[in-house]
């Protein structure tokens, strides 16, 4: 059980290491099945494999995707849905076929028959290869809140103010952000094959700080990745302030 730890200057370099890693996987398995994140900290990734496609070519034909999340109650042309950021900030971009691309459907009318299917599907799919992921300010990872058992496949979930308050930047009010969400659980999440956390800026040191103090409580969500074989955390400084310099280098505890 090690959590490898990358440390990286600031955010470019942070999105540019990632993209890589996944840049390497499509080529070492055109058809890779992809676990991918929203919010700020990816987005970076996700332009430097915009332009890594258009100057290099790498084909993502065969690839097929997976989202951690969507709010419960946006459709795919809601700006604020899951499915709107990752069309316009990704797939637009890539030659990825839209129907092999997959995020929860905030819209079902049953949502539990949703996640189950979406659990199925995952399955189907061959499960996932290399998992990228962000982390919330409360150790959230995906939109499992603190509390949730590491035992959750995907669910819904009600957000904890501080995600609803995080995330209000993207709404016109904090009232307009969605109160419920469609997440993979955090069982759904340990069984990728790859999973590589991103951190930036001084507003998740913190978070990271907590993360390789190395407790694994469901009160700490990001936790239950010290209970996976193959995790690689990419760190800018700032995200990484609060850790003593001795201790970047190399597995974290
Ligand atoms: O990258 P951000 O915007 O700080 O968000 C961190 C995490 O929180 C979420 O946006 C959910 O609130 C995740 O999708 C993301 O990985």
């Amino acid at each position: 059980m090690a959590l490898q730890l990358l440390e990286t200057a600031d955010y470019t370099e942070m999105s540019r290491r990632a993209a890589d890693i996944i840049i390497k996987q499509v080529k070492e398995k055109p058809n890779a099945v992809l676990g991918l994140a929203t919010g700020s900290t990816v987005l970076g990734v996700y332009r430097q494999l915009a332009a890594d496609h258009r100057q290099h070519g790498t084909s993502y034909r065969l690839v097929r995707t997976v989202n951690l999340d969507e709010y419960v109650g946006l459709g795919p042309d809601h700006p604020n849905s899951y499915r709107y950021y990752m069309n316009q900030h990704l797939f637009a971009h890539l030659d990825i076929p839209l129907h092999e691309t997959h995020v929860p459907d905030g819209l079902a009318a049953d949502l539990d028959e949703e996640c189950r299917r979406y659990e199925r599907l995952i399955d189907e799919l061959g499960g996932i290869d290399l998992q990228l992921l962000g982390i919330g300010r409360n150790g959230h990872i995906g939109f499992n809140e603190p509390g949730t058992p590491f035992s959750s496949p995907t669910h819904v979930v009600k957000l904890a103010p501080l995600t609803r308050e995080a995330n209000a930047r993207f709404f016109p009010s904090l009232d307009d952000v969605p109160r419920y969400a469609i997440t993979m659980g955090i069982a759904t999440i340990l069984r990728s094959r790859r999973i590589v956390l991103l951190a930036s800026g001084e507003e998740k040191a913190e978070a990271i700080a907590r993360l390789l103090e190395g407790v694994v409580t469901p009160d700490w969500p990001a936790s239950a990745l010290h209970l996976h074989p193959d995790v690689t955390i990419i760190a800018d400084c700032a995200a990484l302030s609060l850790i003593p310099k001795e201790k970047r280098k190399g597995d974290a505890p």
